[in-house]
């Protein structure tokens, strides 16, 4: 099945989004409520950020896991011993992150959020019977006011032509939270596995939005969604030049949330946590 985009207004949206994130674990929308001019400032003014010194006087914190991870403590994705090519930040609305900054940033999160609980409430009207009665409490009340919830602003940069052999801007690997919603990036790269093992590109015109399946709803819905590899390829020719920046959010339960009979929310994110080595 090919990823198709799907009109958020049309009136048998909800239907069709939450086939594809069945048979898929992705779902591409157009016409959705997430303001692009907003986004395109977030690209615009992290870009900025992101080519300053700045960055480093907001070094992650170890603990509480907020804040600017460099290129050299960037991530290695499960199974891999290449590390990205990619810096990040993570914005926790508790978190550190520059004033100037703050007020965009958060309209962003504050808004995402609300979206995505809205398509949780599409998956679960979708979800057949007998997967929906395993939930333990409704989707959107998981992640209803969660302090765990991590936007993360990514930064690519330009390709220099010294990176590690075999090293990709994000390799193959699964999200871990519930769902992730991602507004596409401002340069191409991400793709998905399909069930032939082949890579297809995601559709990722200019002001789509992006709705994966993490491992945590892979559990809760005992596999019936799946939480499928994905990637971010480097890119050729004149794009080699270019950074690419890009806003996932991934939506974390709170700790408590009972996701099926062998996990609390907590207990599931430890136990990745540990397997990559974070903590
Ligand atoms: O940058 C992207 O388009 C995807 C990033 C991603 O998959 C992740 O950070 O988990
Ligand atoms: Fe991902």
């Amino acid at each position: 099945m090919k990823l198709e985009t799907i009109d958020y207004l049309a009136p048998d949206a909800a239907e069709k989004f939450v086939e594809s994130l069945h048979k898929i674990g992705f779902g591409v929308l157009r016409n959705h409520p997430i303001n692009q001019d907003l986004v395109e400032t977030i690209y615009k003014e992290w870009h900025a950020f992101f080519s300053t010194e700045e960055k480093y006087n907001f070094r992650f914190n170890v603990e509480t896991q907020d804040g600017f991870f460099p290129a050299e403590v960037s991530e290695t994705a499960k199974g891999h011993t290449v590390k990205d090519i990619k810096e990040y930040f993570h914005v926790y609305p508790w978190g550190q992150m520059p004033d100037s900054l703050r007020e965009n940033i958060m309209a962003y999160y504050n808004k995402a959020n609300e979206f995505a609980e809205e398509l949780l409430g599409w998956i679960e009207k979708y979800s057949p019977s007998e997967v929906a009665e395993h939930y333990t409490q409704a989707l959107s009340s998981m992640v209803h006011e969660s302090t765990q919830t991590l936007l993360r602003v990514l930064h690519y940069p330009p390709m220099k032509g010294d990176e590690e052999q075999g090293a990709i801007r994000a390799a193959a690997h699964e999200d871990i939270n519930l769902i992730t919603i991602l507004p596409a990036a401002n340069e191409p790269g991400l793709q998905v596995k399909d069930k032939d093992g082949d890579w297809q590109d995601v559709p990722s015109d200019f002001g789509n939005i992006i709705i994966n399946i993490g491992d945590m709803l892979q559990e809760a819905s005992g596999g019936y969604f799946p939480s499928t590899s994905h990637r971010v390829i480097n890119p050729e020719g004149q794009d080699k030049t270019k950074s690419r920046i890009s806003l996932p959010l991934f939506l974390h339960p709170k700790p408590e949330v009972v996701l099926s009979d062998r996990y609390t929310a907590k207990e599931y994110l430890m136990e990745r946590l540990k397997e990559l080595g974070v903590i």
